[in-house]
């Protein structure tokens, strides 16, 4: 049996139109969803294995790309949001009924990825978004049971299926991250 690793990409990755214009993501709740409008295409999408990132039944791995956070607006039910963790660096805000992460805001100014909210693509009403380029923390599923037996199986699937994968961000992501860093020791 093929490893499942997230829903949206266990059938093959859908290469996004590249000229998406936005959209609503809208979370599970049946009754009074919390709708929020994101501006323009999704950037970096990605699989991630961490523990911290929301992830569908069932899912091993969480979808989630950035955007810029001016791009990002609740549009109905903003009341059902409550942070998920305040002292995380990411502040995942959630619906309180159905648990489904909406957008994750970075307030540290001096994080490398300031400016920008993460959000999951597969929530978006509309088709057409940038696709997952990569797959990040992925040793991390480890942490929330997956057994290190799997882990060979769930890297070859996430290959096979185009996703290099990563233990971390993708060496572009941690060369910016590394530029910040020096860029700030130097001022
Ligand atoms: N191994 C850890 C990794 C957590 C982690 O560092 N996640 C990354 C990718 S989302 C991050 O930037 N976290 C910041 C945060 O969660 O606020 C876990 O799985 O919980
Ligand atoms: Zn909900
Ligand atoms: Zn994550």
């Amino acid at each position: 049996m093929t490893v499942a690793l997230h829903p949206s990409i266990d059938n093959g990755i859908k290469q996004g139109t590249g000229s998406f214009a936005g959209g609503t993501l809208v979370c599970k709740c049946k009754d009074h969803p919390v709708k929020v409008g994101i501006k323009g295409d999704v950037a970096h999408n990605h699989a991630c294995g961490c523990t911290k990132c929301w992830k569908p039944e069932g899912a091993i791995f969480s979808v989630v790309a950035v955007v810029p956070r001016q791009n990002v607006t609740v549009l109905e039910n903003g009341d059902k949001l409550q942070i998920v963790d305040p002292s995380a660096v990411i502040q995942r805000y959630a619906c309180k009924a159905c648990g489904t992460h909406m957008y994750g805001r970075i307030e540290n100014k001096n994080h490398p990825f300031y400016g920008l909210d993460f959000i999951h693509p597969e929530l978006f009403q509309e088709q057409g978004s940038q696709a997952p380029q990569f797959a990040a923390f992925v040793s991390s599923v480890i942490e929330s049971g997956v057994k290190p037996e799997q882990m060979a199986g769930i890297r070859s699937r996430l290959k096979e299926i185009g996703l290099e994968p990563y233990d971390c961000l993708s060496p572009a992501l941690m060369d910016a991250i590394a530029t910040h860093v020096a860029k700030a020791k130097a001022a």
